[in-house]
């Protein structure tokens, strides 16, 4: 029997998107991706491109440039479109623009009849995820932000350049807003199955406990300073993209800090956030109530409130919903 091909709809091929496009290509996870956006010859120009590096790719795939109806017959549509920050400017800046390009492009692909899964990554993409989820009438499972999937990624590259260990043996999460009051989970954090603050006591001659602090300053400003220099952050987004989309399509039933709707866990109603949670073919199946200490609740909190505070005028102008009004 046939297996039944995936598909991949890309919405948005600027610097995220055909980085995204791109790693899917070379890692081979997609068998078919459609690449859609406003700027129609960037798009194909990339497919053409795209199309090239075929003979160079793990897995004869089908890349096209090609429109909304494409979308009926996809897996996943994956959205990095819209305005990014310029110098300067914070996630959370890009609120109104962003939502007004989300209105007509979720609308667009659900008038397609599509009916898979959502993973967005446009900033504010807590807040964009929760648009989009309002936008498409399709359940919270089906619609996933990148979240803090690519901050977690940060957060492992950093422990590891400071313990000298692989990152792949770091296991430590960034939570909340994938934005500035995101908080990392130093409770739950270890190198090795050896929890950081065992680790820094191991050996005091070389480590020393408040190096954490900067340690998350950098995880947390990382996207500021990578902007400052080259004006966008796009490869890392793409690789927590993929493994993003591999996890839907493998059905791996893997843990990643994603943006997922919490409604009564962690203290928060009715709203999209980053936190742990397991990802197979079916979307976001659980999110993961970690036991967080009395400082990281606080923190998540206070996040969750700032998320809350701000997409208020968007709540009120696209849904006529008042944000505090909580469990739906
Ligand atoms: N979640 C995360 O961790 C990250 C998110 N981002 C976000 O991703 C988004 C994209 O960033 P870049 O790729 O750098 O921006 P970009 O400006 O390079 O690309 C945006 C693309 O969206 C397209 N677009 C705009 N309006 C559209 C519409 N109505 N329909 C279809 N396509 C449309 C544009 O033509 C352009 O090709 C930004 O919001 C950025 O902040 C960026 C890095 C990390
Ligand atoms: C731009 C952005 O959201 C990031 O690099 O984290």
């Amino acid at each position: 029997m046939m297996e039944r091909v995936n598909r991949v709809a890309l919405i948005g091929t600027g610097s995220v998107g055909s980085s995204y496009a791109f790693a899917l290509l070379n890692q081979g996870v997609a068998d078919e991706l459609v690449l859609i956006d406003l700027h129609k010859d960037k798009a194909e120009g990339d497919a053409m491109d795209l199309n090239h590096g075929l003979a160079f790719a793990p897995a004869n795939k089908k890349i096209w440039f090609g429109s909304y109806e494409d979308c009926e017959l996809a897996d996943i549509v994956v959205i990095t479109a819209g305005a990014n920050q310029k110098p300067g400017e914070t996630r959370l800046d890009l609120l109104e623009k962003n939502t007004a390009i989300f209105k007509t492009i979720v609308e667009s692909v659900m008038r397609s009849g599509f009916d898979g899964i959502f993973i967005v990554a446009t900033n504010p993409v807590d807040i964009l995820t929760y648009m989009t989820w309002e936008f498409s009438g399709l359940p919270v499972n089906k619609v996933i932000g990148s979240g803090t999937i690519l901050d977690t990624a940060r957060l492992r590259f950093q422990l590891s350049e400071y313990f000298n260990v692989d990152t792949r043996n770091v296991h430590a999460y960034i939570m909340g807003e994938h934005g500035d009051s995101e908080l990392p989970v130093w409770s739950h954090a270890n190198v090795g199955g050896r929890s950081v603050f065992d680790r820094i006591q191991d050996h005091p001659d070389k480590y020393d406990i408040t190096d954490l602090d900067t340690i998350f300053e950098q995880v947390r400003d990382a996207a500021y300073h990578i902007i400052e220099r080259k004006g966008a952050t796009h490869y890392g987004i793409a690789m927590g993209l993929v493994r993003l989309t591999k996890a839907v399509l493998h059905n791996e039933n893997a843990v990643l800090t994603i943006s997922g709707y919490v409604n009564g866990s962690y203290g928060v109603d009715d709203l999209y956030i980053g936190v742990p949670a397991i990802v197979n073919r079916k979307g976001v199946t659980e999110i993961i109530q970690l036991d967080l200490n009395e400082e990281e609740k606080g923190k998540f909190t206070e996040s969750a409130s700032i998320l809350k505070t701000t997409m208020e005028p968007v709540l009120k102008k696209y849904l006529n919903k008042d944000p505090q009004a909580g469990k739906k």
